[in-house]
């Protein structure tokens, strides 16, 4: 065996060349500064959304040549245009307001060093390449008032975070104030146990944190009995009251980066109810600013409407007709006027745009009160994305789809029909997958199989993408007894060969759809796979992914339709039955259909279900559970809706 270089020199090669990159990277941002110039002065947009698919295209197969995966690469470059979006705005944006520039900003914020509202007043201050003179405040009003009495140039608040929803107090407080809002930033928030020595999780026995942070994070902390919850101020005095506390087994609840501007240590991480929990902040300042036509603008502004029916309705439809898009409209009381609200509106647009100055005109008109809060760079650069096919290459070895990809009509007429247990899937038969998500007891997951099998299911899927071997073997031989197919989750390519061995079908989660290794590897097994749509691929997206798995040999793929993206705000899918009948016109796969993924509602998936068979699915996927929560069917309701689909 070759004989492995001496660690420090391999190190060392490893420095110099982060080194080299973080270099670069500077370049690269100094040339995109250049960029932002040019588009001063032609006026163009600062996004350029083509430029960057070509980008990302040319970059996956240069640095595929060299051994690196597509989304890694992907990964990475999204990061880096992203900086590079936000930077040149922000230089637009100085520009256009010289008096605003300084070397250093002082910022009032909620907290001290550690909170999150120190870590996005640092990161706001550094995007405007100014210097961060912290001023930390006790509460949202004090804020207001430094910057007001102008101890502060700026003033940092929380306004809405995606677990929590939106900040009330900063709201209210947005009423009173003449202050102009002038920008907005974003940040990831990853809650976590932070104590001052490392020690597990069992010996916590209080937990101190700001009352959102303790609300992001209500689930985690109901399942520990033994952690009791203390509200503070905020995330910062929590942190301190951990730092000074005598007691060891005291911890707060906050980022880890902040826990280390007090010594403190996470014991556990990613505690918040949801995974990916991120707050928006916006900036006050006593002058509001300009915001260059080539930056993506969003304005806010409030208004009380009248309180006749509908006045509310007449309102959005100014914007409406004026082609404005509404981001967020919050209501809150107006204190002294009881029954009455007072609307936040935020809407995608330039203050300095034609049409939203002629929709507020009208809308002074139809309001009993109106006033602008600011304008403002959107702090928001969704990544582009590539389609599958961009981020996949022909394999060597693999068979040539021609112009007729292989899961076309064109290419094989007959609908593929698979084996699924005892019944065959692509027939005149309707078939159901079906079984819980999760189980308490092996007797529970036996009476739930027996239950399925007993009205009419085929196959038995349980658990999800992360279950363990132990319990894969334990779902594989339920199955068996009582003769239905066993649909097993699978993650990771390393996994199909083994996987193989116990599983009668495989199920991909939608968002695996684009994993290229992972649809090669199951292209190559000989189990049947079925293939969720990702919530925003397009049907030829889909199919692509499923020429992957066939190219590759294995020609037994089901499609499942689990919902797509909307335009709605959140994350609201919807399932399009209509699909069902293009679907099975373009291609001979079966099509299989799955409403809990996009209905909690037990009688809306029933309804759905139903419906799909009616429109020529051949089949549905559905999560039953004896204890059945949203988006399951409780065994129960499995029974009546198999009895109302064979009648
Ligand atoms: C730098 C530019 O501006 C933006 C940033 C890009 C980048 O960092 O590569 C690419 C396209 C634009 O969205 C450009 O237009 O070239």
């Amino acid at each position: 065996m070759a004989k492995a270089p001496p660690l420090t020199d391999t190190r060392q090669a490893i420095t110099q060349l982060d080194r080299d990159l973080i270099d670069l990277l500077a370049k690269r941002r100094a040339l995109s500064l250049n960029v932002a110039l040019s588009k001063e002065s032609t006026l163009k947009p600062i996004r350029d959304v083509e430029r960057e698919q070509q980008l990302l295209t040319r970059l996956i197969t240069e640095g595929r040549t060299q051994g690196l995966d597509a989304h890694y690469v992907t990964r990475l470059f999204q990061t880096i245009i992203e900086d590079s979006v936000l930077n040149q705005q922000a230089f637009l944006a100085q520009r256009a307001n010289p008096d605003t520039s300084k070397p250093a900003y002082r910022v009032a914020f909620l907290g001290a060093k550690g909170a999150y509202s120190y870590l996005a007043s640092s990161r706001f201050c550094a995007r405007q390449g100014a210097d961060f003179q912290q001023l930390g405040c006790g509460t949202f009003d004090e804020v207001i008032h430094a910057v007001e009495s102008g101890q502060a140039d700026y003033g940092l608040l929380p306004i809405e975070n995606t677990s929590s929803g939106s900040i009330n107090e900063v709201y209210d407080l947005l009423q009173h104030t003449n202050l102009a809002i002038t920008a907005e930033t974003r940040i990831e928030v990853n809650h976590c146990i932070l104590a001052k020595t490392s020690q597990p999780l069992e010996q916590v026995r209080k937990v101190y944190g700001h009352p959102q942070a303790i609300s992001q994070c209500s689930r985690f902390l109901k399942s520990q009995g033994h952690i009791t919850p203390v509200y503070c101020a905020s995330t910062a005095d929590a942190m301190l009251a951990v730092s000074e506390s005598t007691d060891d087994n005291v911890a707060a609840v906050g980022s880890e980066e902040g826990g280390k501007a007090f010594e403190l240590c996470a014991v556990e991480k990613g505690i918040a109810n949801q995974q990916q929990n991120s707050s928006r902040f916006i900036v006050v300042a006593p002058k509001p600013v300009e915001v260059p036509q080539q930056v993506p603008a969003k304005t806010t502004f409030i208004m009380a409407t009248g309180q006749k029916p509908g006045a509310l309705v007449d309102a959005l439809i100014v914007l409406k007709t004026h082609g404005i898009n509404m981001c967020k409209l919050e209501s809150r009381p107006i204190q002294g006027n009881l029954g009455e609200e007072m609307f936040y509106v935020d809407v995608e647009a330039n203050l300095a745009s034609q049409s939203l100055k002629d929709a507020l005109a009208q809308l002074t008109r139809l309001t009993r009160f109106i006033k602008v809060l600011g304008c403002y760079a959107r702090d928001e650069v969704s990544p582009v994305h590539l389609t599958a096919s961009q981020l996949t290459l022909p394999e060597q070895g693999a068979l040539n789809s021609n112009d007729r990809p292989l899961s076309s009509r064109a290419h094989k007429y007959d609908t593929t029909q698979v084996q699924l247990g005892v019944h065959t899937l692509g027939s005149e038969q309707f078939a159901t997958i079906a079984g819980p998500s999760e189980w308490n007891s092996s007797i529970q997951l036996d009476d739930s199989a027996k239950t399925l099998r007993e009205f009419g299911a085929c196959a038995l899927v349980a658990g999800n993408s992360d279950i363990t071997e132990q319990q894969a073997n334990q779902v594989a031989s339920v199955a068996r007894s009582m003769e239905l197919a066993y649909v097993s989750h699978v993650q990771l390519p390393q996994q199909v060969q083994p996987l193989s061995l116990v599983a009668d079908v495989f199920l991909l989660e939608a968002n695996q759809m684009q994993q290229h290794a992972l649809l090669t590897a199951l292209g190559r097994s000989h189990k049947p796979v079925i293939l969720r749509r990702a919530h925003t691929a397009s049907i030829s997206d889909w199919l692509q992914a499923a020429q992957l798995i066939m190219a590759q040999g294995n020609q037994q793929v089901i499609l499942c339709e689990s919902g797509v993206q909307t335009l709605e705000t959140g994350k609201r899918l919807t399932l399009d039955l209509t699909l069902v009948q293009q679907l099975k016109q373009e291609s001979h796969l079966p099509v299989i259909v799955e409403p809990g993924a996009v209905e909690s509602n037990s009688q809306a998936i029933a309804a759905l279900t139903i419906a799909a068979k009616a429109i020529g699915a051949d089949g549905v996927l559905l999560n039953v559970h004896p204890n059945a929560q949203a988006h399951q069917l409780s065994l129960h309701q499995f029974e009546t809706l198999q009895r109302q689909l064979h009648n």
